[in-house]
This record gives structure tokens, sequence and C-alpha cells, in this order.
């Protein structure tokens, strides 16, 4: 295929309707770091579906990899493969620097303020809990962590600790939750350091540029969000959407994987059918009447439509 604009024409046929965003000229016109007809195509078309810049960049130089692969341009042939978007082989978890393995389904995960949340979420029997404890104090968080740590002992409840990883580790906690800023921060010495402690790893996304970023430390689970709007926190990309979601899904297969953002009782069939074993909330718990019987209710919904059964 020789054609830039016939590509494009031919991926927004195939893919408009599913994304939606369908926009005649995109915000801004596409730079191109290629003249390969099918990535400029593929970036013309990315950008007019509404994929933000990186993401675009990204999936038009997968289109070309799949197109090279193939030895034939399909425009029906969404890229999902890993090797297209060069990630190392998957599945992660045998690589040599595999952060260690957790189940593949977490199912319902419940992302919480503070360890007396934690403590009641884990003793309603949520499988995945998370302390969420955003401060600037030190003490005060470690005692939190500490406390998030002792509230689900004698539970079966997996914790991850958001943002507060060497505390985290210090505490003895399953797992520790970073986004891409967290990962940034993190020095080549650090990144030893939390692969040494043992800890699981959960990573954010917010795309597939920060998916590739992710997958690049071979993280436990890889979180993907918002899915839709959400209010708890001011969001730096728009709301991914299901048809969205279910394409990340493909891609990570061979990741356990999170969904997160706005879900609701409404919302949580649709999310499920992406194939995500697992969905974050926090409003949808901790904004509960009663939060216990919300708990059993989504964990009852999450068995009876997790994709596969
Ligand atoms: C399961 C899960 N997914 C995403 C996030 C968000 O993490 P991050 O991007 O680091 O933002 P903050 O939560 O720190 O504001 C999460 N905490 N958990
Ligand atoms: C903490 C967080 N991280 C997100 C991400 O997309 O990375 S969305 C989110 C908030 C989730 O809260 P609720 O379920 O109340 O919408
Ligand atoms: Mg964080």
């Amino acid at each position: 295929m020789n054609d830039a604009r016939a590509v494009a024409q031919a991926i927004v046929a195939a893919h408009g309707l599913r994304f939606g965003a369908i926009t005649a000229a995109p915000v801004s016109a596409p730079v191109f770091s290629s003249d390969d007809p099918v990535y400029r195509g593929a970036k013309q078309a990315c950008s007019a579906l509404g994929f933000i810049e990186i993401d675009a960049e990204c999936l038009a130089h997968a289109w070309r990899a799949q197109t090279l692969r193939l030895s034939n341009f399909d425009a029906a042939l969404w890229p999902d493969a890993p090797a297209d978007f060069g990630m190392r082989p998957f599945p992660p978890a045998a690589r040599d620097d595999a952060f260690p393995p957790c189940p593949e389904r977490l199912g319902l995960y419940a992302v919480l303020p503070d360890a007396q949340w934690v403590g009641r979420m884990a003793r309603a029997g949520v499988p995945t809990v998370q302390l969420r404890f955003k401060s600037e104090d030190a003490a005060a968080i470690e005692r939190e962590v500490r406390a998030a740590v002792e509230a689900v002992r004698g539970t079966d409840a997996l914790l991850f600790i958001n943002d507060h990883w060497q505390v985290a580790i210090a505490a003895g906690a399953y797992g520790i939750h970073l986004g891409q800023e967290d990962l940034d921060a993190l020095s080549p010495g650090q990144l030893a350091q939390l692969r040494a402690s043992g800890a699981r790893l959960g990573v954010s996304t917010h795309g597939y540029a920060e998916m590739v970023r992710a997958d690049k430390v071979s993280p436990s689970y890889i979180a993907m969000g918002a899915v839709y709007p959400t209010t708890l926190k001011k969001m730096a990309t728009a709301p991914q959407g299901v048809a969205r979601l279910a394409a990340y899904a493909r891609l990570l297969r061979g990741y356990p994987q999170v969904g997160i953002g706005g879900i609701d009782a409404v919302r949580l069939p649709e999310v499920l059918a992406t194939g995500v074993g697992s969905v974050a909330v926090v409003r949808a718990l901790v904004a509960a009447e009663d939060p216990e019987a919300t708990a059993r209710q989504w964990m009852a919904a999450m068995d009876s439509n997790a994709v596969g059964n």
C-alpha cells in the first residue's frame, strides 16, 4: 500500500464506528516521523479517531510493523501483537526481570483512603485492596501504611500500597502501585531496590504509549484508566471508553489487567466484557450507603459476568 490517504480512509472506515470520535480533521495536524505511507496514513487515521499524539504515533508504528510482518496491509486488523509495539516477548512473567506474579484475576479492587477503610473492605471479603493515602507527612504515612498491613492480617485480601513504596517494602505489604510519574521519579538503583524487595508491582496507564512504557518494567499487573469520567481526581487524559479498553486488553493479554475510573454498577458488565480480570473503584464503595453489602453485590456480579464464565 503506497498511498497514505487510502490507508487512512481504510482504517477510519474499518474502525470509526467502534472508536466513535471521528474528526474530519484532527485538532492539530499530525507530525510525521517517517515517510512510510502505512505509518503516515495510520497516524492520520488514529488522530482522526481521537487518539492523542503519543498514542497515534505509537499506533502508527505498530500498523507499519504489522504490515511488514504480514507482508500485507489489512485495515481490518487493529494492531494487538506486543512485538508490533516494540514490546519484549510475552508472557512478561517469563522475563528474567519480571516482578513477582499476582493472580490473573484480581477481582474487585477497592482503592481506599485510609487503613480503617482497608480493614473494613478486607473483612468484607474484597479480594484486592489498596491504601491510597495522600499525605506529605512522613510520620502519618508510615503509621497508615503499617496500620493497613495490620488491617488485612487474618483476611485473604491482597494489599497494594499506592505511591509510598519504601514504607510499603519496610512494612511487608503484598504489593505497590505506581503511576507513570511515580515510575519516572525512580532512579535505576531505586527500581532495582523495588524489584529486589519481592513486592508485586502494579502500574497505571492511560493509553498505548504508557502501556509500552509500563511493559518495560515487566510489572505484576497493569491498570488502565480512566475508563469513564471520574470526579475523584483531575485526569490529564480524556476517558478511554470501553472500545479502547477492549483493544488495550487484547494487546496486554498475558498481564493481569485492571480497569479503573468512573466504574459503577450499571457500567460493570460492559467493563468485564472487555476481558479485564479486575475492576478498581473508589466512590462506588466509599460513597455507598452500605459499603459491605455493595461489595458483596459487586463480587457476585463479577463472578457471574466474568468473561469465560
Ligand atoms: C489500581 C489503580 N490504578 C490506577 C491508580 C492511579 O495511580 P496514579 O496514576 O499513581 O495516581 P494516584 O492514585 O497516585 O493519584 C491507582 N492508584 N490504582
Ligand atoms: C485513582 C484513580 N486513578 C485513575 C486512573 O485512571 O489512573 S482513575 C482514579 C479514580 C477512581 O475513582 P472512582 O472509581 O471513584 O472514579
Ligand atoms: Mg501515584
